[in-house]
């Protein structure tokens, strides 16, 4: 349908044709750039909504006046200076008059519906009131010379707002838009994030090209989900903490500010805002969430795998030190017995009694410390204490199998600390905090860990604080770990073996002497079987299900006790069978893969050893098909033979673990266990400490989720050598310092014990 503009849009009726002359707009052009076919309110004329007229070197649009019923007009890119016309288009929604030459501010009467107005790119210098305009909802007044930001208190529908490319020196006059969804704010001269306070629906905001320093300001605008900040002034990490709380912030850009300058300045980003998806225009990938979590809050088990590896590390890169008794055999690991829980839960003392008690079967492993004795405590037999040079030094000596930081000093459990009590003869009981048993964990060693935990927590406090020991802030950090220690126990079914309430400290110590042992099958005639643990390894459920010890017989028990009443003699063989059923007792039960999966890495051991594969480490992460084929070929060899090697095995393993070491100091930097726990707090309080080398290897090296994996529990070492009980056994309560049983291997291959 063919629709003359001429006569629907001359409100007197009468055309006067205009033709485009020296940048006056006629009728005729109009006509063309009209669309947007409707009726008029009456329904019974037709006329066009819109008109469009960009890029025609337009100066006079008067013309305009005549064209009541316009509702979106289009004037970008002209040389227009007035728009006086629009007062007579009071339908008109949608204004763009943007690239021209207006100077005046708004300058025509508002119509009454108008919404969305793009006067950017314009001569304009100051804002007025715009109360009239009070259904404005999308206003762009960028590119102008604005120097402040005015008239907007009655533009409540107000949501988007660009004043982009003013001279805007101060955020101000935005108490009102309260819907404003959008604000672009780019490229002026603010220095400060300030009077945004009440625009609570912001979602969108582009600050950048200004000379802010800091992102405070920003913190109560809930909504924002993207914040531009390219080209500013900030120079500090910590400034994220301001938007630390914006959950919904998914897209940051910080480009061009000297913040980026900042080491590891991507992942303490991410690290702050793990809600990003886009940091700086590039996305935030998957691998990098991880690797900023495992940086500043690492979770328990990579910090286990990270001190782990270091012990590891450093061990190998020692001259060999056999550890014949704690040494696994092909079927028992050497037998342990872990108490763990919060600080001053009391299971120090239970440790010592237990040994005390039961000192035909357990002794007490001394951890070292960098703390100072407390008034009754004894050196060497609470703890060694040592200085904090010390204990790194020991670090560095390969000697801890675990360490860990808490409350500012250092713990740490020595591989001698536990031969020491193993060349006795008995089994080693240690306390230790959670991040140790994740630590232990990753060993060779299989021990029982039982969690010691106060389910009365006032009580509990009430009891620390009587000691006089703990700063108030100690005493914080030990509250807030029992929560720790609980959703561990809940989270990770059979991480301990055992749970023993111990508000009562006599009561805890009959049910761990109990279940000690109902482990050791030793438990009297009529003695209370219903004590209140909680065995882990069982969730009751299951009828079919094995019991947490192994199922021996009351003869077995019979036979265990006889040995524990006497003095054992090492040569005696049923001495290894002593172990191997104190093992057997105190080892949770292992499925078929398990086992099948130890006897394989055993084996592998063993070829190494005797020099019938070549390296340690090559073989050890072989791929699992190899393993599998290896040990098919070369069914289980007994120790005596491996012994009956014993000349090979020495060559083989003074030949090929130095070289494993080699390779491995070559890729993998000894950590700084300074670092550990100590980055989160640096991050947050300030920038974070210089990148430590060596940390971000190991960390990728180690995979967080994986207990046990092959090689881990691998050391290069000789076949066990049962030394036997040395000495009667002592009722002491902890084993007395002694010198290291250390045995070492010279260049001959002989064997020569320290001591
Ligand atoms: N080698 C270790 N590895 C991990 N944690 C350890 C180690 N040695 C000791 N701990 C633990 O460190 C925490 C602090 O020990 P410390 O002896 O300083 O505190 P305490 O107030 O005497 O508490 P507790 O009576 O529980 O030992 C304790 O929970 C303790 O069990």
């Amino acid at each position: 349908m063919e629709v003359k503009q001429v006569t629907l849009h001359k409100r007197s009726g009468e055309v006067k044709q205009h033709s485009k002359k020296d940048g006056v707009l006629t009728a005729e052009v109009v006509s063309s750039c009209m669309s947007n076919l409707g009726r008029v309110g009456t329904g019974l004329q037709h006329l066009y909504h819109h008109l469009s007229l960009p890029s025609h070197d337009l100066s006079d649009i008067s013309v305009l006046c005549n064209y009541v019923h316009l509702q979106k007009l289009e004037l970008p890119h002209n040389k227009i200076k007035d728009l006086s016309c629009v007062s007579h288009m009071p339908y008109l929604v949608i204004l763009d008059a943007s690239h021209n030459d207006i100077s005046s501010f708004f300058g025509f009467q508002p119509p009454k519906n108008l919404k969305e107005v793009n006067l950017s790119h314009n001569r304009m210098t100051k804002m007025k009131d715009l109360s009239a305009y009070s259904s404005l909802s999308h206003l762009d007044l960028g590119y102008n010379c604005l120097s402040e930001i005015s008239g907007l208190e009655q533009c409540c529908k107000l949501t988007h707002l660009s004043l982009e490319h003013n001279r805007i020196s101060r955020i101000s006059g935005l108490d009102s838009p309260v819907l404003l969804t959008h604000l672009c704010l780019r490229g002026n001269q603010l220095k400060r994030i300030e009077g945004l306070e009440n625009l609570k629906s912001l979602q969108v905001l582009d600050l950048s090209l200004n000379r802010i320093t800091s992102l405070s300001g920003l913190q109560n605008l809930h909504l924002l989900g993207s914040i531009n900040l390219e080209k500013n002034l900030i120079s500090e990490i910590q400034e994220c903490k301001h938007i630390h709380d914006l959950f919904l912030l998914r897209d940051l850009n910080l480009l061009g500010n000297s913040v980026q300058e900042q080491p590891d300045y991507r992942l303490a980003v991410v690290f702050l805002l793990q809600h990003l998806t886009v940091l700086d225009q590039d996305k935030v990938t998957a691998e990098e969430k991880v690797a900023s979590v495992n940086k500043y809050d690492p979770p328990l088990d990579v910090l286990a795998a990270r001190d782990h590896m270091t012990h590891l590390v450093y061990q190998l890169m020692q001259p060999q030190v056999l550890y014949d008794s704690t040494m696994p055999s092909a079927d028992s690991p050497y037998p342990m017995l872990v108490l763990t829980g919060p600080q001053g839960c009391g299971k120090r003392e239970l440790a010592h009694r237990l040994c005390q008690e039961l000192s035909d079967y357990f002794a007490y492993g001394i951890s070292h410390t960098t703390r100072g004795p407390y008034s009754r405590e004894v050196h060497g037999i609470d703890y060694h204490f040592i200085n904090e040079e010390d204990f790194q030094n020991m670090i560095h000596m390969g000697k801890f199998i675990q360490t860990m930081q808490y409350g500012g000093h250092s713990y740490g459990l020595t591989r001698d600390a536990i031969e020491d009590v193993a060349r006795e003869g008995l089994a080693c009981c240690v306390h230790m905090e959670l991040e140790g048993v994740f630590s232990l964990k990753n060993t060779y060693f299989e021990p029982r860990y039982i969690l010691l935990i106060p389910i009365q927590v006032e009580k509990y406090m009430g009891h620390l604080k009587s000691h006089g020991l703990y700063t108030p802030a100690q005493l914080d950090m030990t509250k807030s770990r029992i929560e720790l220690y609980a959703n561990t126990n809940r989270q990770r079914l059979g991480f301990f073996d055992n749970v023993i309430p111990c508000d009562d400290w006599e009561e805890a110590y009959q049910t761990l002497r109990h279940v000690v042992k109902e482990y050791l099958l030793l438990e009297e005639e009529g003695e209370n079987n219903n004590r209140g643990s909680l065995d882990n390894t069982s969730t009751g459920n299951d009828p079919e299900e094995k019991p947490a010890s192994p199922p021996l017989s009351r003869s077995g028990s019979g036979t265990l006790a006889s040995h524990s009443a006497t003095a054992l003699d090492p040569s005696d063989p049923s001495y290894r069978n002593y172990f191997t059923k104190i093992h057997a007792e105190l080892s949770p039960q292992k499925s078929p893969a398990e086992l099948a999966s130890i006897r394989r890495r055993e084996q592998l051991v063993r070829e190494a050893v005797v020099g019938k594969i070549p390296g340690v480490y090559s073989q050890l992460f072989k791929s699992p098909a190899q393993t599998a084929a290896s040990s098919l070929q070369k069914p289980n060899t007994h120790l005596s033979e491996d012994n009956s090697n014993s000349d090979e095995s020495r060559a083989s393993s003074a030949l090929t673990v130095p070289s494993s070491a080699t390779g491995l100091s070559g890729s993998v930097e000894p950590l700084d266990m300074s670092v550990q726990g100590h980055t989160l707090e640096a991050l947050k309080g300030q920038t974070p400490e210089a990148h430590c080398p060596g940390t971000d290897q190991l960390a990728v090296a180690v995979s967080p989720s994986s207990d046990r994996r092959p090689g881990y529990d691998i050391k290069p070492i000789l076949p066990p050598i049962p030394a036997g009980r040395k000495t009667p056994a002592s009722p002491s309560p902890a084993p007395s310092p002694r010198p290291s049983p250390n045995t070492a291997v010279d260049a001959e291959g002989n064997v020569d014990r320290e001591g």
